[in-house]
């Protein structure tokens, strides 16, 4: 029986080609792109790189399966194919944990429970809704015998474009709704991490769904990404990235009045008051931030403390970050692996410059371990910088690394100002045992997502908005779905 490691090296032998129509291909152009291993800089595979010829062919497939095939599937079929599609990454787990952690840098068993079983779940979660999408019926002002509905349908074909921190995760987000509701999908993954998404293509043709319903078009975001923004047949977008590249997709999507959803930066502020638990809190302030090595969205990367108490959890998260162990994401004793690339290090390394620049006091962290064997990755120490505030770059700026910027505070109403001074409003944690504080910070805090004493405590369930300059629309939960459905009104006259 081969192990993992030969099951992964299998797939990553050959160039791995693009899925359109049901079949592998490769690009037009033939051009190939290289992958590489965060942990060690070392090439571990290859892939194809798509055009807009390859994006006009994906989305020929996808439009030929929506009116077609697809459209003949009932939700309870939709709802046993994702089903199933969930049961094929649980069986595949281990390949795909392997390739999350080599191609990511994610430790193992964050990409084990984390990315990869929370990509089935998510599904899962989707595949339930695919048969509870319902219209409404409607009474008339005017009465009389006229009857009157509402119908939800599909939206059509779908442009889906991924980021590179959790891609599986990722990619599920982006395929999950859009399917339960019945429409198809032209898939791009970030060129950064493609291949758990090139991996999902096999279970998803292994699942059964028919030709065409999913595509997957692998390049760089200039060509790829651009060529499925401003395709005329395309009907929706949905992207998860930077808010500048949202901002042009916007743009563009406007040409043809696409309907978007953007998951885009954030800033989000972790605020932590005198009465909190403060074991709970301190938890919930150094995970919200070193998780995944600072790579998400919603990271805490602004961190509050009650003037009281700021000396106490400062110290205590130095405490912890100097204890953490960075290093190669396979060794179980890992807490933080690699950033995904060099020039993701780079830029996160430039943040920490700028911050001493601008009277930044490095806590601790603020440069690569020291460990020789780590040399060839893109390590990054957990970084906890204090004296800063929000004129300053890296309280501005989404820095999206292993960086935490600590800042105290004297009362409510003085953190909810701090808290909302920023152009992102994606997400923000408040620790305290006070409800009249909880209901105040839940009211006047401008962020999509407040989590109360329990930061990152995410669920497919519970939608993901961005307010500001984080997002357009919403991802998971009812919202989620209910934005891959357009409503038709329908009356008739029975007089
Ligand atoms: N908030 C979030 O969830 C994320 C934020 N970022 C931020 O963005 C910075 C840059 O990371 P990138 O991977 O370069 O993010 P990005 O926003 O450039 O890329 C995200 C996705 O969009 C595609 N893309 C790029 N340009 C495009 C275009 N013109 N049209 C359509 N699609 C396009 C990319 O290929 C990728 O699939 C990070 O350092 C981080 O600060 C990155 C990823 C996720
Ligand atoms: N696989 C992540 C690093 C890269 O290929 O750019």
């Amino acid at each position: 029986m081969d192990t993992v490691q030969e099951r992964v090296n299998q797939f990553l032998s050959s160039t791995r080609k693009m899925f359109i129509n049901g079949e592998w291909v490769p690009s037009n152009s033939g051009k190939i792109y290289e992958t590489i291993n965060p942990a060690n800089g070392k090439v571990i595979g290859k892939i194809y790189e798509g055009d807009k010829t390859d994006v006009d062919l994906a989305v020929r497939a996808a439009r030929a399966a929506f009116k077609g095939p697809w459209s003949t599937y009932s939700p309870a079929q939709r709802s046993r194919l994702l089903n199933k599609l969930a049961d094929l990454i649980e069986d595949h787990v281990d390949e795909l944990t392997y390739i999350e952690t080599i191609d990511f840098g994610s430790i193992e068993p964050l990409s084990r429970h984390g990315w990869v079983l929370g990509a089935a779940e998510h599904i899962r979660y989707y595949a339930g809704w695919a048969t509870k999408l319902n219209g409404e019926t409607i009474e008339l002002t005017t009465g009389g015998n006229v009857h009157a509905f509402t119908k939800r349908e599909p939206i059509g074909v779908c442009g889906q474009i991924t980021s590179w921190n959790f891609p599986l995760l990722g990619a599920c987000w982006k395929l999950a709704a859009p399917l339960a509701a019945g429409n198809t999908v032209i898939l791009k993954p970030s060129q950064q991490t493609s291949l758990s998404t090139l991996y999902l293509g096999q279970l998803i043709k292994e699942a059964g769904f028919p030709d065409g319903v999913v595509n997957i078009v692998t390049g760089p975001g200039g060509t790829i990404g651009e060529a499925i923004t401003s395709h005329p047949d395309i009907d929706k977008i949905a992207f998860t990235g930077s808010t500048s590249v949202g901002k042009g997709i916007m743009r563009k999507a406007a040409d043809t009045l696409k309907k978007i959803t953007l998951e885009l930066g954030g800033k989000s502020p972790n605020i932590i008051f005198a009465d909190a638990d403060i074991e709970k809190a301190v938890q919930g302030a150094f995970m919200g931030i070193f998780m995944n090595q600072g790579q998400v969205c919603a990271a805490g990367s602004r961190v509050y403390v009650e003037r009281s108490i700021y000396n106490e959890i400062t110290d205590r998260l130095v405490k912890m970050a100097k204890n953490m162990k960075v290093g190669d994401p396979f060794d179980p004793t890992s807490e933080m692996g690699p950033l995904v690339s060099k020039e993701q290090l780079e830029r996160v390394k430039n943040y920490i410059e700028i911050a001493k620049k601008e009277g930044g006091r490095i806590l601790v962290g603020g440069q690569s371990p020291s460990d020789s064997n780590l040399a060839d990755g893109y390590y990054l120490e957990p970084t906890i910088i204090a004296d800063l505030n929000e004129n300053c770059t890296a309280v501005k700026e989404e820095i999206f690394g292993p960086v935490l910027c600590i800042l105290p505070f004297d009362d409510i109403d003085e953190v909810i100002e701090r808290g909302n001074l920023t152009e992102y409003g994606l997400a923000a944690g408040v620790y305290t045992k006070d409800v009249n504080k909880v209901y105040k910070i839940v009211n006047e805090l401008n962020a999509g997502t407040i989590w109360v004493n329990g930061y990152m405590n995410s669920n497919s369930a519970v939608p993901l908005a961005g307010f500001k300059q984080s997002g357009v629309g919403a991802e998971m939960g009812y919202l989620g779905i209910e934005a891959y459905t357009k409503t038709k009104s329908v009356t008739i006259d029975l007089n």
